[in-house]
């Protein structure tokens, strides 16, 4: 059975992460989880975590689930890119998004959550799309609700059409030839770690000439922001009046009123373009006449990250085939 569901900015200022309603359980509790393609655990708020650390988020109830199995003598622990994280115990339940059920998918129950989880009251957990070899429960590793639904889908695949302060969508099983333009361009993807690893063709700054290179990256839709090597994004900012490399805002920042070029990256022989307004990402607070960039140095983190801010410039196709491939269109 396919399916199809929403990605909902978590902020309507600027696009800090996507949420995606999903119902879990019997009778099912529905909870709003950021669809993250850099990670492959499944975990949820609960009543198993403290009140204290709870500000907001809705939260799963599995004693109030007929159909909750506690996975006994299993438990997980995440640390993510961005210094967050997360730990707890296991549950398997009924999962559904979009239409798309999974009966015994492993939901994984938050005894402890980071601040930057507790801050964000509008998600109430992640469901990792990423290769399930990354998934942290021990003693045994959980399948994600991708790998676990990909056999009752027409194909195995699930696409991302994110957008620009406005409501995308994912879709599970299908692709739907109306949320894009032009070609498909598929990709060979890296499993090693586990992450939507490929290797982009090159670059353009604006209407400049295309450089091309090979960049390794990851698909990352948990991720805010793009984050390229620092001979990509010095050659960006250098052109843009003002815009500054700043260790007290800890990134790229530049005055809100400069104008900025697009950015283009390859894919194979084709390529995407995001618009400049995409990268002028937030002011640094409200009113600031100081706005931080959308694309940022990577040197610090170790690895490319093709974050939000690049997906929502295209319509992403994840394809969990053997061998997995990434496709790229226009849309
Ligand atoms: N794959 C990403 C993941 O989804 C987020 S976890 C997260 C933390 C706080 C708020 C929302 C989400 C974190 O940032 C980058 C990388 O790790």
């Amino acid at each position: 059975e396919n399916g199809s569901a929403a990605a909902i900015p978590i902020d309507p200022r600027f696009d800090i992460a996507y949420v995606t309603p999903v119902t879990i359980g019997t009778p099912p509790q529905t909870l709003y989880l950021d669809f993250d393609t850099g990670s492959s655990d499944l975990w949820v708020f609960s009543s198993h975590t403290p009140e204290s650390q709870v500000r907001g988020q809705r939260i799963y109830s599995p004693e109030k689930s007929s159909t909750a199995k506690l996975l006994a003598g299993h438990t997980w622990s995440i640390l993510y890119g961005d210094g967050s994280g997360s730990l707890g115990n296991v549950y398997t339940d009924n999962f559904t998004v979009g239409g798309v059920t999974v009966t015994s998918q492993a939901v994984q129950t938050a005894q402890q959550v980071s601040y930057s989880f507790t801050s964000q009251s509008e998600i109430h957990g992640l469901v990792g799309l990423g290769f399930s070899t990354l998934n942290t429960v021990f003693p045994n590793g959980q399948l994600t609700f991708f790998d676990n639904a990909k056999s009752t889908l027409d194909s195995p695949v699930f696409t991302a059409d994110l957008k620009w302060k406005k409501e995308g969508t994912y879709d599970f099983g299908f692709i739907d030839e109306t949320k894009y333009t032009g070609e498909i361009t598929y990709l060979p993807v890296q499993t090693d770690p586990g992450y939507w690893t490929f290797t982009s063709s090159g670059y353009a700054v604006g209407d400049g000439a295309f450089h091309p290179a090979s960049i390794v990256g990851i698909a990352d839709t948990g991720t805010s922001l793009t984050y390229l090597p620092a001979e990509v994004v010095t050659s960006y900012w250098g052109q843009v009046d003002g815009a500054v490399d700043s260790d007290y805002y800890g990134g790229y920042v530049f005055p809100c009123s400069s104008k900025l070029p697009s950015f283009t990256f390859g894919v194979g022989p084709a390529n995407i373009t995001i618009p400049a307004s995409y990268i002028n990402y937030a002011q640094i607070t409200e009113g600031s006449p100081v706005c931080f960039g959308g694309l940022q140095s990577s040197s610090w983190l170790g690895v490319n990250i093709w974050g939000d801010v690049a997906l929502k410039a295209a319509f992403v196709v994840f394809n969990g085939a053997n061998p997995p491939t990434i496709g790229w269109a226009k849309k």
